[in-house]
């Protein structure tokens, strides 16, 4: 899918793979905590191929354009020199000549004259090279109060530069001093996204910390929440607080690392979950390098469970439950999913041990028959048989699980499911959805689509092998996975080696030449699963 400029950006957009170089335009910060240093260290840092050797994604490459050289250690800023605009201008026109970037990240600008320029230089982007995603992190007020960016500096930011924005990443701070709006209440974020709106910003990400204080939200006195939205709807990443003085550069390392992981080809959402993740990491290992706060630390691709938020797109999802559901098997082994009770039997017959029936588009008075025919041959054959979507039904007639997507979760009643008894896969298609689905404490998730498919169609980009592996990889010691989504038998073996212990597939075994055949074929590598 290749970006679209000026239209309202979704949370499962990826930039296309045309380049992953990150042009960062701002202040030299000679303390290296913050400012064009940190930006480096966290785009080039966050390389999703160290962490997966043998992956194909892109390499995140940072170009920089300075706009401010600042002398400041890590207890003060002694002077700030702006650079002129010929040598703005130079700096750009090298960089747009040979390595047009993929996403431009901007934060200090030191004067109008700069944020007209850089403006400009946007309005009349070449016709002839893709336009790049945008991110500005205002730098404007920093976590301490300091003021860096001056009034008239901002007031040039509003009526010149939101306009060309994609993604805005304010802390509280600056969200007051931009739209006069004070973060006390969850409601404000909205009032103020329409703020940001009216200047033209096609979405903001409010940076937590200061929303850390909402009065309407329990868990944020403990903890840190940060929230995107684009107008049609919210996303939240939400973590523990790390207690720590040492915090200088977190702002720019997180607008960093969020640039860093749209140019590798994540999608919006997951950049922003694995930035909120990279900047976890490093606050929990941050010391003092000087006489004052250090700064984050760049430790490189989050691997660590612990790091990673929990995610949810409404915050009524923050009081959902969490006691979990009945486990099932860490192996469920090969997992067809298939449409009729006669193919569930034609595969229980060849040995199949977790199967799914995916009926869809049914009443529940239509649907009713065939799942109690599916849970009868589940009993019968001593199987694990999932139900897709008619959960009410699966808890009526006692399935052995119930399989829902994301948008399920919306509708669908979590505590009836749990204290039923019965099992639940969850669908997710990224480092969002798994994290959100992942703080229901399911039976399993399910991780798609790998490869694309023609059996669904799917508003996400399929997320490949290194996407697959690395979560598989986070979710080793905390939830079974289930890989699903374009995999046919050439394609079986690798799918395996990401150490994903079950692999579910519906073309694959029903439109197999040979039923019987690739059936003993598919079970031989990735067995039925353990039993009962
Ligand atoms: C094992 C497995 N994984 C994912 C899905 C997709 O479920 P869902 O998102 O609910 O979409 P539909 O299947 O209902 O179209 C699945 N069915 N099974
Ligand atoms: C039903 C379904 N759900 C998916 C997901 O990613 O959530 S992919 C998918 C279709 C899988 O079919 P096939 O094996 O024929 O590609
Ligand atoms: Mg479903």
């Amino acid at each position: 899918m290749s970006w679209i400029p000026h239209t309202v950006i979704q949370p499962y957009q990826v930039l296309s793979q045309r380049t992953s170089i990150v042009w960062t335009i701002g202040g030299s910060d000679s303390g290296a905590g913050a400012g064009i240093q940190a930006d480096i260290q966290a785009i080039n840092g966050l390389r999703a191929r160290d962490a997966a050797p043998g992956s194909t994604l892109a390499v995140a490459q940072a170009c920089s354009i300075i706009t401010t050289v600042t002398a400041q250690n890590s207890e003060s800023t002694s002077d700030v020199l702006a650079v002129p605009l010929d040598m703005l201008e130079q700096q750009w026109m090298q960089l747009l000549a040979d390595m047009p970037p993929a996403v431009i990240k901007i934060s200090l600008l030191a004067s109008p004259s700069q944020v007209e320029w850089l403006a400009d230089q946007l309005d009349s982007w070449p016709a002839g090279l893709p336009r790049p995603l945008v991110i500005y992190d205002p730098v404007a007020i920093a976590s301490s109060g300091d003021v860096l960016t001056a009034e008239p500096i901002l007031e040039s930011v509003k009526q010149e530069l939101l306009r060309h924005i994609d993604v805005l990443t304010p802390n509280s701070h600056e969200v007051l001093a931009m739209t006069g709006i004070a973060l006390l209440f969850s409601g404000d974020m909205q009032r103020a996204y329409d703020k940001f709106r009216e200047y033209g910003v096609k979405s903001v990400l409010f940076k937590g910390g200061h929303i850390g204080q909402l009065m309407d939200v329990e868990l944020t006195e403990t903890h840190v929440m940060d929230a995107w939205s684009n107008g049609d709807c919210w996303r939240y990443c939400l973590s523990a607080k790390v207690e720590t003085k040492h915090g200088h550069g977190t702002g720019c390392s997180f607008a960093a690392a969020l640039a860093s992981g749209l140019a590798q080809g994540y999608a919006l959402e997951d950049a922003f979950a694995i930035a909120h993740a990279y900047v976890q990491q490093g606050l929990k290992a941050a010391v003092a390098q000087g006489k004052g706060p250090g700064p984050v630390l760049h430790l490189g691709w989050p691997t660590h469970w612990q790091d990673f938020p929990r995610t949810a797109n409404d915050l009524c999802e923050l009081d959902l439950p969490t006691q979990g559901f009945a486990p099932c098997p860490s192996d469920l082994g090969l997992y067809p999913v298939v449409n009729s009770p006669e193919w569930l039997e034609r595969l229980l017959q060849l040995g199949v041990k977790t199967i799914q029936l995916r009926a869809k588009d049914l009443s529940d008075g239509a649907a009713e028959p065939l799942v109690i025919r599916a849970i009868e041959l589940g009993r019968k054959y001593q199987a694990r048989v999932f139900i897709n979507d008619y959960w009410r039904l699966a808890i009526k007639h006692q399935a052995y699980g119930v399989h829902l997507g994301q948008e399920d979760l919306d509708d669908a009643n979590i505590e009836e499911i749990a204290s039923a008894g019965i099992r639940i896969g969850l669908s997710t298609h990224g480092y969002f959805e798994m994290l959100r689905a992942a703080a229901l404490k399911p039976s399993y998730l399910a991780v798609g689509h790998i490869y694309p498919t023609t059996t669904k169609n799917m508003p996400s980009t399929p997320q490949g092998l290194t996407k697959l592996q690395q979560q598989v990889s986070l979710l080793k010691s905390v939830l079974p996975t289930v890989a699903i989504g374009g995999i046919d038998w050439p394609r079986a073996k690798q799918v395996r080696a990401t150490g994903v212990a079950s692999i579910a597939v519906v073309r694959a075994l029903t439109q197999a030449e040979d039923v019987e055949v690739a059936t003993a074929q598919w079970l031989g590598l990735v067995g039925a699963g353990a039993l009962q």
